[in-house]
C-alpha cells in the first residue's frame, strides 16, 4: 500500500491555515464514510478502540497488537489519512519505539504519543504525568522508530488539565526541540492558554476535548490549531442504533417497519460494490 501519499495530505494540513474537525473512527465502514464525506483526516482514539475492540471502557486494558490491528483495517479500507491515539505508547520509551514501527506499518498517517502515567497505578485516583525527561525520552524514541519521514509524529500532553500552562509550555518546548511535528493538548479551556503556548512553539497545536470559548475554527486557525477535536459521537450514535435495531426486532417490529436502517445504495456505496462487481466480472467470469 502507499501510505506516504495520505502522510503528505496530513502535512498538508498542518501547514496549510485552516483549522478542521476529524472524522472519529473506529473501523473500514466508518472510515470510508467519513473519507466519502469529504473528511480532510480521520481520528482513531485509545478510547475509540478499547470500545470497537474489546467493547471496554478507556483503562489502557487494549493491546498494541489489537490497536494496530484495527488501525490497519481502517487504513486499507479507504485512503482517509488517519490520526491515532497511541496513549503513551504502550510502555517506556523503547515500548513507544515499538508502537510507532507497528502503527507506521500499519498504515496510520499520524500518532500520539502522550506523557501521561498510564495505566493508572495503584491507589492512584488522580492522573499524573512523567516526568519531563522520561518524556523527552519517549518523543526521542518515538521519532526513532519512524522509517517513513512522512509519518507525523505528535507528542501529546494532559500538562494543562493535571499541572499548569508553565508546565505545559515547558513540555511542548522540550517535546519541540526533541523534533515532534506538532502538539496535542489536552483539556484547554479558555483562549489565553492557547494563545500562551502556541506563541511558545512554532509547531502546530492539535487540541482535544476542548471548552466553549474553543470552537471557533477561523480563531483556532488564526493560533495555529489545524485539527481540533469534537468527541467520538460515530461510535456511540452506531451503539444506540444497534440497540435501537435489536430492541425493536425482539419487541417484534418487522424489519420493513424499522427506522434508521442503511439503504442499499448506501451500502453498495460503503462496501465498494461497484469495485467487487467489475473485479468479479474480471476474475471470475460472471455478472
Ligand atoms: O481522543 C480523544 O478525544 C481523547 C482520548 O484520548 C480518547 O478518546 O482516547
Ligand atoms: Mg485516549
Amino acid at each position: 500500500m502507499d501510505w506516504t501519499d495520505r502522510r503528505k495530505r496530513f502535512r498538508a494540513v498542518l501547514a496549510g491555515a485552516r483549522c478542521v474537525h476529524p472524522g472519529s473512527v473506529f473501523d473500514p465502514l466508518s472510515a470510508r464514510i467519513a473519507e466519502d464525506l469529504g473528511f480532510e483526516v480521520g481520528m482513531f482514539a485509545g478510547s475509540v478502540a478499547s470500545l470497537a475492540v474489546l467493547g471496554a471502557p478507556d483503562l489502557i486494558v487494549l493491546t498494541l497488537s489489537e490497536f494496530a490491528d484495527q488501525a490497519y483495517r481502517i487504513n486499507r479500507a479507504g485512503k482517509l489519512p488517519l490520526l491515532v491515539d497511541a496513549d503513551h505508547g504502550y510502555g517506556n520509551a523503547l515500548n513507544v519505539k515499538r508502537t510507532v514501527e507497528e502503527l507506521e506499518t500499519a498504515g496510520v498517517a499520524a500518532l500520539t504519543i502522550e506523557d501521561t502515567v498510564l495505566p493508572r497505578p495503584y491507589g492512584e485516583d488522580k492522573p499524573a504525568l512523567v516526568p519531563i525527561d522520561e518524556g523527552i525520552g519517549k518523543m526521542k524514541a518515538a521519532l526513532a522508530g519512524r522509517q517513513d519521514p512522512h509519518l507525523v509524529v505528535v507528542g501529546r500532553t494532559s500538562a494543562l488539565a493535571v499541572t499548569s500552562v508553565e508546565d505545559t509550555i515547558a513540555r511542548a518546548r522540550a517535546y519541540e526541540a526533541a523534533g515532534v511535528d506538532a502538539m496535542f493538548l489536552v483539556g484547554a479551556r479558555t483562549r489565553a492558554q492557547v494563545e500562551a503556548i502556541s506563541g511558545a512553539i512554532r509547531i502546530p497545536l492539535i487540541l482535544g476535548g476542548v471548552g466553549p470559548e474553543l470552537t471557533d475554527l477561523d480563531w483556532l486557525a488564526a493560533h495555529d490549531v489545524r485539527i481540533s477535536l469534537q468527541g467520538h459521537q460515530p461510535i456511540m450514535a452506531a451503539v444506540q442504533a444497534v440497540h435501537d435495531t435489536l430492541k425493536a426486532l425482539r419487541a417484534g417490529t418487522p424489519p420493513a417497519k424499522l427506522a434508521n436502517i442503511a439503504s442499499s445504495d448506501l451500502m453498495k456505496r460503503v462496501t465498494r460494490d461497484a469495485d467487487y462487481a467489475r473485479w468479479t466480472k474480471e476474475f471470475l467470469g460472471v455478472g
